[in-house]
């Protein structure tokens, strides 16, 4: 990946503690003596995350690379709030398009593993991560385009809901949906949310109670996606309508995009603990782990 952009970095004394960790995390080294340094945005290239910025057309894409499935451990969830907020701060960025970079796969939604035989502290630590993620997304300022390059269940499909248009590769073989109750476990309620917000009630209902994987024609029809194209142009896609979107003075389509979305985020806003508690009491119970464990099981027998 050639990159040139310059990124100016202040110096890590003037930073609080958690700056140095997300230095640490991204890779940014900073020279003996330290005033403020520049980084190529190269070293923005972190491990889970790739951004590769555009700073002559305002837009960056981000791409999520944890092979093979791209699931959403602890660690890609931090990476990507992380590089969403840099790209937040960044002037010269306006819009982003977030995809994979794992062939096949769009994101594999929640890592099955962060929440299958840990203890209550880290199943909080990982659902405050989920929801701050969310959060991040949701309310982004910048214009957000999902490239579904890839199935897209469950998180994975909840990632391009939080954007402002969503564009899939016609393989029918790609599905999207969120498919949680298929694992026996339920969508929190702003995941449904998000989806009423989408596609409305009625079909929210539907899909959500069977746990509907949708094709992308399927997707298209229903209104979880917003454009089908063949798997090459899904990125360009993307870009274009990225561009369009764009022209939009940034002020006006901002408090707009916040008038629309600001109550739904409110509600999880107003109930962060009691979900994150509820999330840990939901999950610790024997009868979920079972069916967390039996589903993660068929996943693997699934190969042989
Ligand atoms: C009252 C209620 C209160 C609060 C709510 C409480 C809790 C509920 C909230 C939880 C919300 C959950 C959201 C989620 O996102 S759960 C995750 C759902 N994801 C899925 O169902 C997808 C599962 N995966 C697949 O279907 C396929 O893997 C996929 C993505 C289509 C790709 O298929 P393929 O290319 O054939 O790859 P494999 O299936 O062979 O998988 C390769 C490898 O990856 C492992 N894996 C797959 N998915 C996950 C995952 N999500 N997490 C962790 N690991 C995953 C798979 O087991 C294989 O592992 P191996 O070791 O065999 O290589």
């Amino acid at each position: 990946m050639a990159l040139t952009a310059v990124i100016r970095v202040p110096s890590r004394a003037l930073l609080r503690p958690w700056a140095r960790l997300r230095d640490a995390a991204l890779g940014w080294i900073e020279p003996a003596g330290g005033g403020g340094v520049e980084v190529s945005a190269q070293r923005f290239a972190s491990q889970k995350v790739l951004v590769e910025p555009d700073p002559a057309a305002g837009v960056a894409v981000m791409k999520f690379k944890n092979p093979p499935v791209n699931s959403l451990s602890l660690e890609l969830l931090t990476e990507l709030v992380i590089s969403l907020e840099k790209l937040e701060n960044d002037k010269t960025v306006r819009g982003v398009v977030l995809t994979s970079d794992c062939p096949g796969i769009f994101s594999a939604g929640l890592d099955l593993t962060e929440m299958c035989g840990r203890n209550p502290a880290h199943y909080a630590e990982y659902w405050k991560a989920v929801q701050e993620m969310w959060l991040r997304l949701y309310l982004s300022n910048l214009v957000l385009v999902a490239a579904i390059n890839g199935a897209s269940p469950a998180g994975g499909c909840l990632i391009a809901l939080t954007c402002d248009y969503r564009v899939m590769a016609d393989n029918p073989k790609y599905c999207i949906g969120l498919n949680e109750t298929l694992l026996g476990i339920v969508a929190p309620f702003w995941f449904k949310d998000n989806l009423v917000n989408t596609i409305g009630h009625r079909a929210s209902e539907r899909a959500l109670q069977l746990g509907l994987l949708f094709p992308p024609t399927e997707a298209l029809q229903v209104g979880m996606v917003d454009k089908v194209v063949p798997k090459d142009q899904v990125q360009s896609t993307a870009l274009s309508v990225l561009a369009q979107w764009m022209a939009i003075p940034d002020h006006a389509r901002q408090l707009t995009k916040n008038m629309m979305r600001k109550p739904t985020a409110d509600r999880l806003l107003k109930q962060r603990d009691a979900d994150i508690q509820n999330f840990v009491s939901f999950i610790s119970r024997d009868s979920i782990q079972k069916s967390l464990q039996m589903y993660l099981e068929k996943l693997k027998q699934k190969k042989g």
